[in-house]
């Protein structure tokens, strides 16, 4: 198992609360649901944390609120000691300089990326939304980064419908670390793939974390794969977190 470091927490998330408008079952008047419920946990810089629980126990909204994707009914996000305001609109300038510190990398990657674009021209995007670099630059650290997640150079000028699931997901964790962020959320993201290339992927995430020192916020209900790859978890149920402690490698 990795170290688990004694620095600054790069994420401290505090008494986050998620409520959602529904509609009665019977009838057009509507009642409030509490999908996560003051949850509060910190992610240690370089660390690696798993949300583990039942469907339907708010994993996915904590971290979707977590990377801006929806807003927080209440709470506090703090990243690197920074407050991000989770209840507040986030502006499109917020939200690139935002992207360079925290990427998601979804379940299925034939949903996150684009079919028309080349995988190549999809890498040079992120390279061009998060750095500042020339087109020259950019070529090679398509290359670097193609490495990194160890895929064939020629991959660049494929398209995601060439490519099997386990190299579609490494795109897809290449992409995210185009934006070099402190850290990586994934949302069940070898729950798409075979048991092989789950652990292919799984020794890519460990060697993407130990040379680059990204942070891993990683969600699953899947035990086993969380204790090859998390220093801690914590388990959610009905919106709360009910149990906190280090993983066990089984
Ligand atoms: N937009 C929404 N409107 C109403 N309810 C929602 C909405 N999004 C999620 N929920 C509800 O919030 C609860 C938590 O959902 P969430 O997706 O966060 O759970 P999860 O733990 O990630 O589950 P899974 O493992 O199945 O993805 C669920 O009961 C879900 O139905």
């Amino acid at each position: 198992m990795a170290e688990v470091t004694n620095m600054l927490p790069i994420l401290s998330v505090a008494g986050l609360v998620k409520d959602y408008r529904v509609r009665r079952q019977q009838g057009w008047r509507h009642e409030t649901f509490r999908a996560v419920d003051d949850v509060s946990f910190e992610l240690p810089t370089g660390g690696s944390l798993a949300i583990v629980g039942e469907s339907g126990s708010g994993k996915t909204t904590s971290a979707r609120i977590i990377v801006g994707l929806e807003r927080a009914t209440q709470g506090s996000i703090r990243v690197d000691g920074q407050e991000w305001r989770p209840t507040e609109k986030v502006s499109g300038r917020d939200r690139r300089e935002r992207g360079g510190r925290i990427q998601m990398v979804f379940q299925d990657p034939y949903l996150s990326l684009d079919r028309r674009q080349t995988i190549g021209s999809c890498l040079d995007e992120a390279l061009r939304i998060h750095t500042d670099l020339e087109r020259s630059a950019r070529a090679k650290r398509v290359a670097d980064l193609l490495s990194q997640v160890r895929l064939d150079q020629q991959i660049a000028s494929a398209h995601p419908r060439q490519l099997s699931g386990g190299q579609r997901q490494r795109v897809a964790i290449a992409r995210s670390l185009a934006a070099e962020p402190d850290i990586l959320v994934l949302d069940e993201a070898l729950a798409s793939l075979d048991v092989s290339t789950q652990a292919q992927v799984l020794k890519l995430l460990a060697d993407v974390r130990r040379t680059t020192g990204v942070a891993f916020l990683f969600i699953s209900h899947d035990l086993p794969i969380v204790g090859q790859i998390c220093d801690s978890v914590i388990v959610m149920k009905d919106g709360k977190v009910v149990e906190r402690g280090l993983s066990v490698r089984y």
